[in-house]
Formats: structure tokens, sequence, C-alpha cells
């Protein structure tokens, strides 16, 4: 009798086995065979549809475009045939970019201005574009609103001027821009793009940076919703997602950034030119939220919400990478950040003996 029960639930555990079995390699294959359709599909579109994306002759709007990222872009999209207005505050820093950005030109006809705007304030960031559009003779065609500054400190540090400052540049600068910007556009009937600049630091958030994230974490919502309400008006809208970029806003955060913020992100990163080319890869494919570097893709596959991927295969992969690395590096920093308050208190109980 009891041979007999062992005999059938053996069977039974066989019968469960095999069936787990054939249904994953039935998913598998289906799973591949939708890959690849999709592949093929994407190549097809792809060639039917070609890409909008070609700054030749067109007005290229560039705020922060004096110095780091935003000359970057601004030299290599003057390689590419557009004109180019570049937007700052320093006059003689503006002068020596527009010089390197002229050195860059395919032809002498493309028009390259510098115009001198402070683009926290509405009013100035309105007539940077008055005077660009009549410097060019027609309003832009590409915006990118790269003007941003980052001021790292701890919330009992930091002043709430240094919170105000944050939001009136990196947030309230972008929707002062694009909104005019886009105005502009309408009036013109131009199907322009709307290129705005977040951080990985609007990603994934962490210790010393409670001032400036949430400004990007502004500039990302923006973007989201931008790129829906732009679609009634064939505007694109993209937006930027660098990890540290060798600048000399960098430069200068590092020099008050607390230690652990500067362990944790390090003193090293990409070179603008390098986060130029990447994030004019990502314009040219059409991507909607566009990264830079390994580390980012997996940032953004976290953090989609439901926008558009941009790559299905990269995606999943970077989904499933997530699962380790966001765990890991959480788990990391604030082991760092408990590491630095045990010394803090050994620090204080020394001091009380003393
Ligand atoms: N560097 C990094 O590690 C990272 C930077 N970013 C973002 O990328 C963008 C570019 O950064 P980066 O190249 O490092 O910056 P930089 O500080 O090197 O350059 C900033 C540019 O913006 C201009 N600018 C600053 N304030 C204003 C203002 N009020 N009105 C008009 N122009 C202004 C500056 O000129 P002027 O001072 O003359 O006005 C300069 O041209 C920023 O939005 C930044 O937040 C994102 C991720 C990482
Ligand atoms: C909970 C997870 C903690 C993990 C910490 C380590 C992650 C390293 C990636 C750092 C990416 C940030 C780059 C943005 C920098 C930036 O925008 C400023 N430099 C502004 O100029």
């Amino acid at each position: 009798m009891e041979e007999v029960e062992t005999f059938t639930s053996r069977i039974g555990l066989n019968y469960v086995i095999s069936n787990f079995v054939s249904t994953f390699y039935t998913v598998s294959i289906l799973l591949i065979w939708i890959s690849l359709t999709y592949l093929i599909l994407k190549k097809v579109y792809a060639y039917f549809v070609p890409s909008n994306w070609n700054p030749k002759g067109k007005h290229v709007y560039i705020t922060g475009g004096s110095q780091g990222l935003g000359k970057s872009l601004a030299i290599q999209l003057a390689k590419l045939g557009a004109d180019i207005t570049i937007v700052a505050r320093k006059i003689e820093v503006l002068r020596l970019a527009s010089d390197e950005i002229k050195a860059a030109r395919i032809s002498e006809k493309q028009k390259v201005n510098y115009v001198v705007g402070d683009v926290s304030s509405n009013e100035s960031a309105i007539n940077a574009l008055k005077e660009a559009t009549r410097l060019v003779g027609r309003c832009p065609e590409y915006v990118f609103t790269i003007a941003g500054s980052s001021i790292p400190g701890y919330l009992l540090n930091l002043d709430v001027k240094q919170y105000e400052t944050q939001m009136k540049l990196n947030y309230l600068g972008t929707v002062y821009t694009i909104k005019e910007a886009s105005r502009l556009m309408l009036e013109a009937n131009v199907k322009g793009k709307l290129i705005t600049c977040s951080s990985l630091a609007a990603l994934v958030g962490f210790i010393g940076y409670s001032a400036y994230s949430p400004s990007k974490h502004a500039v990302r919502g923006f973007s989201e919703i931008l790129r829906q309400e732009m679609l009634l008006y064939d505007i694109d809208v993209h937006c930027l997602f660098p990890g540290s970029i060798l600048t000399e806003g960098f430069n200068e955060e590092n020099k008050i950034k607390p230690k652990i913020t500067l362990e944790l992100e390090g003193t090293d990163g990409m070179t603008p030119e390098a986060v130029a080319r990447e994030s004019i890869k990502g314009l040219s494919k059409g991507e909607t939220f566009i990264v830079c570097e390994p580390l980012g893709e997996i940032f953004l596959a976290c953090g989609l919400g439901f926008l558009p991927c941009n790559n299905l295969f990269t995606h999943a992969i970077c989904i499933g990478l997530s699962w380790i690395v966001c765990p890991a590096l959480r788990l990391y920093s604030d082991f760092k950040v408990k590491q630095e308050r045990n010394q803090n208190l050994k620090q204080k109980d020394k001091l009380k003996k003393n």
C-alpha cells in the first residue's frame, strides 16, 4: 500500500516537473519570438519613417551655453550645421565661447550669437528669447535649457534661501524659457524641439542633495507632462539625465560638498563633450528621457513611470539588474552614513571627557 502511494506521488511530482519545464520552454520561445518581431518591426518603421532630427540650418538656442555641457552641445551642433544662440550672465565667458563655436562651424553662413541674460528671471528669459529671434531673424527651432547649478550641503547647514535659489534657476528657469519658446514656436508654426536638463540625482536621491535634487525632480516632472501636452502641437520634448560631468560647475560644487556626498558621487565623471555626444545620439533616436551611461540606464529603468522606454531589451535587462544594483547602493550608502554618525558620536564623547 505504502509503495503504491510513493509511486503515485512520484508520478505526480514528475508530472509537475515536466509540465513546468515545457511551460518554461514555451514561454521562453514566445518571448524570443516577440522580441525578434519587435526588433524587425522597429527597423522597418525606422526605414519608412525617418528620424526628424536634423539640426542643419536650424536655429538652436542654448541657455547655459557659455561653458560646460551647454558649450559642448553648442560646438557639436555647430559642427552639424546649426545656427547657434547661447545665453548666460557673464559677457566675457559668452564672448570666448562664441569664438569657439564659430570656429567649429562647417559654413561661414551659420549664425553664432550670444545674449546676456539671467534665465532665473522671467522677464530676462523672455527678453533673451526676443533678442535671439531678432538676431537670427526667426525664432529658435531647437531649445535647450541647460543653465543650472548645484548647491550641495546638509539641510541643517543650508539656508532656506539656497533652496529657493536652486528652485528658481533649475526649475523655474526651465519653465520661463520653455513657456516663452513654445509660445513663439506656435506663433511661427514651427514644429521644433524642447530639451530640458535634469540629472541622475533626480532618479536616485542621496545625502547632501536636498536642495538640488528636488529642483531636478521638478524638471523631470515638468518635462514628462510637457511631452504629452506638446503632442497637441507636434513639438518634441526631451529631458537629459547626466551623471557627474567634469565641468567648472562640478569643480565649484565639489569645494563645498559634504565629505560623504563627495565620496559617494566620486570626483570622476564624463567629459562635457562625451555627455553632449551621448545626448545628441539620444535626440537623434527620438528618446524622451536620455541617459548617457550604463548606471543611468539602470536608474532610468526603474524610474520611468509610464513613459516609453528607449529600448525594450536594455530596459528589461536593466530592470533585472536594478533588483541587485539599487539595494546594494542603498545599503552601501546607508552604511557610509551610519559610519559617519558613529564617528561623530565618538568625537562628541571625547570632547565631553576633555
Ligand atoms: N556637472 C555635473 O556634474 C552635472 C550637471 N548637471 C546639469 O547640467 C547642466 C550644466 O551643468 P554644467 O555644465 O556642469 O554647469 P556649469 O556651471 O559649468 O555652467 C553653467 C552654465 O549656465 C550658466 N548660468 C548659470 N546661471 C545662470 C543664470 N541665472 N542665467 C543664465 N545662465 C546661467 C553659466 O553661465 P553664467 O554663470 O555666466 O551665467 C554657464 O554657462 C546644469 O543644469 C546642471 O545642473 C546634471 C548632472 C550632473
Ligand atoms: C540610494 C543610492 C545612493 C547611491 C549613491 C552612489 C550613486 C552614484 C551615482 C551618482 C549619480 C549622481 C550624479 C548627479 C550629479 C549631479 O547632478 C551633480 N553633480 C550636479 O552638478
